[in-house]
């Protein structure tokens, strides 16, 4: 059989935590925990030392056995193969040793893993505010205990340079690192600037990785021989042994929630990780969640903060389009004032970025003749026309088909007109408009590996594009100090749908994305098309008064104890059939509960009606924040009789109120 570690008491605490905590089933959670060592086995890296015990009584020093004890080491664990190479003894014997005690089981270091980072490798000069952050990081860190501090800091003010501080502390003290990243395309540069610093590169955990790298660098962590290892959410589950540092890099990114299986979300379990661990966890972003800011402003967090961009560059002019007054041509969607913008910048030999975050060619298809909407049979979602790859496809399940030469509905031929842009046809409009730029469309459907997102980072930077047309994906963390001109398509975007963060979210992502303009030297120019820009959030992109407006929000959710003033758990009741879903959800809220400080709110059609073919209706349970939701959804749900083609999901802190 082969061997199989257990799990490190930490991670089994965590693991429970998670469950219980997301109303996940145990299971579920320890299958993330175990899916490397399961799968694999991890025989080939466990061997055998000499044990401190002494010979039992009565027990035989053979020549074999004499030989085994003379190959074996007492610091460097041997493979029982390689001890019978050394001793020339057989396995049997081997094995006899070690059931009398004398041999013991440790983990082989694997030194291909990971050579061991450098904390003195290349530190640098930081400015006197980044010096006086990274100092408080770095004590935190030394005071190996659990303390959460939000760094904040404006784009480009170096949070990542400063918290490389906190990271070098922790390697002094001998201690593991783990770096969440929101998505895991942004590995790549991260790990480059990391290997700048410290001299070697850190291990990466993400979905991506193949099997053989997944479990060495479990075993790596589990024994303590790495040190640092960046990934995605799912980093949260390696076996650490001994933590002294979390960093969480754009912690109010949404994407930080896990929305399938086991929901969890990756921000807030890394803060009951880092605190069973007793570890220090910095909480990075230039547009901290409202959730974050709540707890600094009860004194639960440390905050510090970098005011200004580094090496003297200026952060962007924001300037609105309203697009009412400098609407584009019929059929077009840049505004001429804009390309004006971009061909100034090309002339110049700068790059300019347009962003949208809509993949594909059109979001809706339309039948001109009889009105007809091509429509995903299985959601309640339009089909998006992906003309690259002459298809149609839902965003929401896998249904793709062929590109239709006729209206499905009534037959009309030449019929069918496509509303909307998504980034495919503002490439088309690009190059019709600019046919001397270098281009480069960058989306999550097309940049899908940290491989293919380096190469085009790389281009960039070598200035062999001047033109980036982008989803979300543009927004992140990069650094192009050559890039000094950004516009966003369609600023409003995020506002539709009107859930409770949406405000909050668009503000983020665009504040975010203006923060790519002008790193450099030259300075920055960012351009909002927009059709309200009289709203709270284009005012305050435009004014960069990111404090007041939250102030704003907060005001707007403290009375109804929205969150993070209250807390909410969402139920989906989810069924083939329309009628049964409905019956049963409205069986469920019959019993709902009461109570001071409680509200039953549904049930409700989702916005999502009909998902993958099941027809969904929603309720939400709101509660003050003391209140532990937890209980109540057991009572409430406890016994529910699900017929088999029923499912009720349970989403606490929902993210997604699709
Ligand atoms: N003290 C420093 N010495 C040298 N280079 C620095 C220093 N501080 C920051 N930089 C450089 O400035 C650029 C911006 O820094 P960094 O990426 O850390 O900012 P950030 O605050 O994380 O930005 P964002 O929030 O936009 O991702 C990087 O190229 C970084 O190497
Ligand atoms: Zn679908």
């Amino acid at each position: 059989m082969e061997h199989m570690p257990p799990l490190p008491e930490s991670l089994r605490h965590f693991v429970d935590w998670v469950a219980a905590y997301g109303m996940n089933a145990p299971g579920m959670v320890l299958a993330i925990a175990m899916r490397v060592p399961a799968a694999g086995g991890i025989k080939p890296v466990t061997g055998w030392v000499r044990s401190e015990a002494s010979m039992p009584a009565g027990f035989r020093l053979t020549p074999a056995r004499q030989a085994v004890l003379d190959a074996v080491s007492e610091e460097q664990p041997h493979t029982v193969t390689e001890l019978s190479e050394r001793s020339g003894a057989s396995a049997a014997v081997i094995r006899g040793l070690a059931q009398a005690g004398l041999l013991e089981e440790r983990m082989i270091d694997r030194p291909s893993v990971q050579k061991r980072p450098d904390p003195d490798y290349h530190p640098p000069i930081l400015s006197p505010n980044q010096a006086a952050v990274a100092e408080a990081l770095v004590h935190s860190v030394q005071a190996q205990r659990f303390e959460v501090t939000l760094l904040e800091g404006v784009t480009g003010s170096g949070k990542t340079e400063v918290y490389f501080e906190a990271v070098a502390a922790c390697l002094r003290e001998g201690k593991q690192v783990l770096v969440l990243l929101p998505e895991i395309v942004l590995t790549a540069q991260w790990t480059s600037r990391f290997a700048a610093r410290f001299g070697v590169e850190p291990a990466v955990w993400h979905s991506e990785l193949g099997h053989k790298t997944r479990r060495e660098t479990w075993c790596a962590v589990e024994s303590g021989q790495t040190r640092v290892v960046v990934g995605a959410r799912s980093a949260l589950f390696l076996p650490f042994t001994d933590l002294g540092l979390v960093v969480v890099d754009e912690e109010h990114e949404s994407t930080y929630k896990q929305e399938e299986g086991v929901l969890y979300h990756g921000r807030d379990m890394a803060i009951v990780r880092a605190r069973m661990a007793r570890a220090a966890i910095v909480l990075v972003s230039a547009t901290p969640s409202m959730e974050t800011l709540a707890n600094v402003e009860q004194g639960r967090y440390r905050h510090e903060q970098l005011d200004a961009r580094h090496g003297g560059a200026q952060l962007p002019e924001i300037s609105l389009l309203d697009l009412r007054e400098h609407g584009p041509e019929r059929g077009l969607f840049l505004s001429p004032v804009l390309c004006d913008a971009i061909e100034k910048r090309l002339e110049a030999g700068e790059q300019a970025m347009l962003f949208l975050n809509r993949r594909g060619y059109a979001p809706l298809t339309l039948c001109r003749a009889c009105g007809h909407r091509i429509q995903c049979p299985n959601c309640s979602a339009w089909m998006v026309e992906h003309r690259a790859r002459r298809v149609f496809a839902c965003h929401h399940c896998e249904r793709v088909e062929p590109l239709k030469p006729v209206c499905p509905e009534c037959g009309a031929e030449h019929s069918l007109v496509p509303i909307g842009p998504g980034i495919e046809r503002i490439d088309e409009e690009v190059r019709a408009r600019f046919p001397q730029a270098k281009l480069l469309s960058m989306a999550s459907d097309t940049l899908t590996s940290p491989a293919a997102m380096a190469e085009a980072v790389g281009r960039i930077a070598n200035n062999d594009v001047n033109l980036i047309i982008g989803t979300q994906i543009v927004a992140k963390g990069w650094h192009f100090p050559n890039l000094t001109l950004v516009g966003v398509v369609d600023s409003d975007l995020g506002l539709g749908g009107g859930d409770l963060r949406a405000a909050e979210r668009t503000m983020q992502l665009l504040h975010q994305v203006a923060g790519r303009a002008g790193r450099g030297e030259k300075p920055g120019q960012v351009m909002l098309q927009s059709y309200v820009s009289d709203h709270p959030v284009m005012q305050a992109l435009q004014h960069n008064d990111f404090q007041a407006f939250m102030e704003q929000e907060a005001a707007q959710r403290r009375p109804g104890f929205w969150p993070p003033y209250g807390r909410l758990a969402a139920v989906i009741v989810s069924a083939p059939k329309e009628s049964h879903a409905e019956q049963l959800a409205r069986h469920i809220a019959l019993n709902a509960p009461e109570g001071e400080g409680i509200q039953v709110l549904g049930p409700a059609p989702a916005p999502l009606a009909l998902l993958r073919g099941r027809y969904r209706f929603r309720l939400l349970l709101r509660t003050r924040r003391g209140i532990a939701v937890q209980p109540l959804l057991r009572r409430w749900l406890g016994d529910v009789k699900l017929s088999k083609e029923a499912k009720l999901e349970i989403d606490i802190d929902p993210v997604s109120f699709m």
